[in-house]
């Protein structure tokens, strides 16, 4: 809904909030202020201007000592402020300043986060401006830590909490965000946070940390981000008997219940929303994830950043990595550690690329791809144990119990783990990749640090140098035998800021499987020589804003390409678009 000003009213100035044409799908009256009878209850919305303190404590105006002398005469700021009138530079200056002073990296967290809720644009200034430092502050591995112990820095409310103590009532909850033209929400129920499990609504960090994201590497405003936590208990023994756990003291709510809620909560998110809303489900437990996606897919427009997102940039990854490593990607024999989410949604898109390719069917591609969980090889004696996704990896082959007996017996390519289990890559397990192959590709994708499966130093040292190596959580760079050593970073946060700015730019209804494939075709032909001469398979993450906008680009040329966008007319040069549609963290002027 579009708002317009209407007038001055005692002071305040009076926003006209009647509905006009959405084409965003967004119904007519949304909060049904016009047709609701004397004794249904309505939210009185108002907007005013801020001035004085409320916008020096207005996150989203706030520039701190940045305001001109014009704008402090004009916005009763005199005396609020000290003298000096400071560039944004200079604030960033001083902010990375201090920011490198702390050592533990949760004080960087918190002090960022303190940033975000006291001036918006200057958080997202600094994180634009050093991604690569302070992407793993306010990302992974930091954030994991971060979710953690959420209950003991938790100060102000970044997104919604959604529990089941708010049942019937999901709709008035949307309503109590301030923001209403949400494009993208993220949401969990806390129960896979990382590799760190469930984490109950503690998992809020996870949410607000992918939106920081949408913002600075994808462009996305912030006012169009909505970070939510679905709240149905936990099964965290410890954090149900922590007293300063901020979340339901109860065990999780399943079945029946967990379903209705998740089925309230998607309904007023489109009755809200309207039907262009991007729906990203992060960190849910498998056992709902594949479910969720399967059950909602082809009614919203959703997207599971762990199955799907990180399916993409792997195979982005791995498809760079073919110009170090040689031969095409059905050439290739992969083994996974790991088969939920993350290990079978990348494991399909590959083999769903590989019969692109090839044009056998996708039975044929999978036979090139093995994974093992934590009961070993997953092979057809096990099949009627095992869960449906794991199903169409059941191969038939004779049992195999160990991560190293498989690497011996399969003799694979590349090696990616997705198990969430630190260390599972041992000696034995490098060497024995390093044996079959002469460049080995292994993928290390479990995060945060504690939980990957190998370390970058570990992965060459053990290689003898020789592997091509990329993980989920950065590592620095390694020196061996007196070569310097360069590891790429295989996150999803490399496509789903670039994907959603693509949906959100043609106005996608649904996401589907070759737009997946087109951020991935992206984002591999933006790995440079450069990058190759370091043993990169991704570009740098310094440029994460013009690869999203190359991504969003690629995204929406096949969302116009599959009739499923609704923008029209689509706009003749797509990059230039993404690029012109993108959020500057720059101040503006107030007049
Ligand atoms: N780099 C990135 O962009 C991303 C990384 N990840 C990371 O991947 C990890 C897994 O996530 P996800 O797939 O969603 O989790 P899931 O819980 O869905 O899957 C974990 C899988 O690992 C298996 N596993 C667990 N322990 C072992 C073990 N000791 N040996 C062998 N297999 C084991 C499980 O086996 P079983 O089924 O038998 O229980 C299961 O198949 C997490 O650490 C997450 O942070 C996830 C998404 C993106
Ligand atoms: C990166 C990510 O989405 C995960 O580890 O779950
Ligand atoms: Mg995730």
């Amino acid at each position: 809904m579009e708002s317009v000003l209407k007038g001055v009213r005692g002071g305040e100035c009076v926003l006209d909030l009647s509905p006009r044409s959405t084409v965003g799908g967004g119904v007519e009256d949304i909060y049904g202020e016009d047709c609701a009878t004397e004794d249904q209850l309505i939210t009185p919305w108002t907007f005013s201007v801020a001035s004085g303190c409320s916008l020096l404590r207005d996150p989203q105006y706030n520039k701190g000592l940045a305001f001109t002398e014009k704008e402090r005469d004009a916005h009763y700021l005199r005396g609020l402020l000290p003298p000096t009138v400071s560039s944004q530079e200079l604030q960033e200056k001083k902010l990375m300043n201090s920011i490198r002073q702390y050592e533990v990296p949760l004080q960087k967290y918190v002090a960022m986060m303190d940033l975000q809720e006291r001036n918006e644009r200057l958080f997202y200034k600094l994180l634009i401006d050093n991604v690569e430092e302070l992407l793993p502050v306010v990302y992974t591995p930091t954030v994991g830590e971060a979710c953690q112990k959420y209950g003991s820095i938790f100060r102000r409310p970044q997104g919604l909490y959604i529990s089941l103590k708010e049942k019937g009532k999901i709709l008035e909850v949307l309503k109590n965000w301030p923001e209403r033209s949400v494009q993208v929400i993220v949401v969990t129920d806390g129960e896979r946070i990382l590799g760190l499990g469930d984490l109950g609504t503690q998992g809020m960090g996870i949410p607000v940390g992918k939106l920081a994201l949408y913002t600075a590497l994808g462009g996305v405003r912030p006012s169009s981000c909505l970070p939510v936590t679905i709240d149905v208990g936990t099964n965290n023994e410890k954090l149900l008997n922590d007293e300063f756990y901020i979340g339901l003291k109860q065990k999780r709510a399943t079945g029946k219940e967990y379903y209705d809620l998740l089925h309230e909560f998607m309904s007023a998110v489109k009755q809200n929303y309207g039907e262009k809303v991007l729906v990203q489900f992060e960190d849910f437990a498998n056992h709902n994830a594949f479910e969720l996606l399967a059950k909602y897919g082809t009614t919203h427009l959703v997207f599971n950043d762990d199955i799907q997102g990180t399916a993409s940039v792997v195979l982005a990854g791995v498809v760079a990595a073919l110009k170090l490593i040689g031969g095409t990607l059905p050439d290739h024999k992969f083994l996974f550690l790991g088969a939920g989410e993350a290990g079978t949604g990348i494991a399909e898109l590959i083999a769903l690329e590989m019969s692109k390719q090839t044009k056998a069917p996708l039975e044929e591609s999978r036979k090139r791809i093995y994974l093992v969980d934590s009961k070993g090889l997953i092979v057809s004696s096990r099949k009627n144990s095992l869960q449906h996704f794991k199903k169409p990896w059941a191969h038939d082959h004779e049992p195999v119990g160990t991560l190293l007996e498989a690497v011996k017996i399969i003799k694979p390519t590349v090696l990616v783990g997705t198990s969430g289990v630190g260390k599972t890559f041992t000696k034995e397990v490098i060497e024995a990749m390093a044996l079959n192959n002469k460049i080995p590709l292994i993928l290390a994708l479990s995060n945060p640090t504690s939980q990957s499966e190998c370390t970058a130093e570990e992965a060459y040292t053990w290689s003898e140098g020789r592997a091509i190596f990329a993980s989920g959580s950065p590592f620095d760079p390694v020196e061996y035998n007196g070569k310097v050593y360069y590891s790429g970073q295989s996150n999803n946060a490399y496509i789903f800021p670039g994907f959603g700015l693509g949906i959100i730019i043609s106005g996608a209804i649904r996401v589907h499987d070759d737009m997946l494939l087109a951020a991935s075709e992206s984002l591999a032909k933006q790995v440079t020589d450069e990058h190759y001469a370091k043993g990169l398979t991704y570009p740098s993450l310094t440029d994460i804003r013009k690869i999203s906008a190359n991504i969003a680009a690629n995204v929406a040329a096949k969302a116009y390409e599959l009739g499923l966008a609704t923008r029209l007319p689509r706009p003749e040069n797509l990059v230039k678009y993404a690029e012109s549609c993108m959020y500057s963290p720059l101040y503006r002027n107030y007049r």
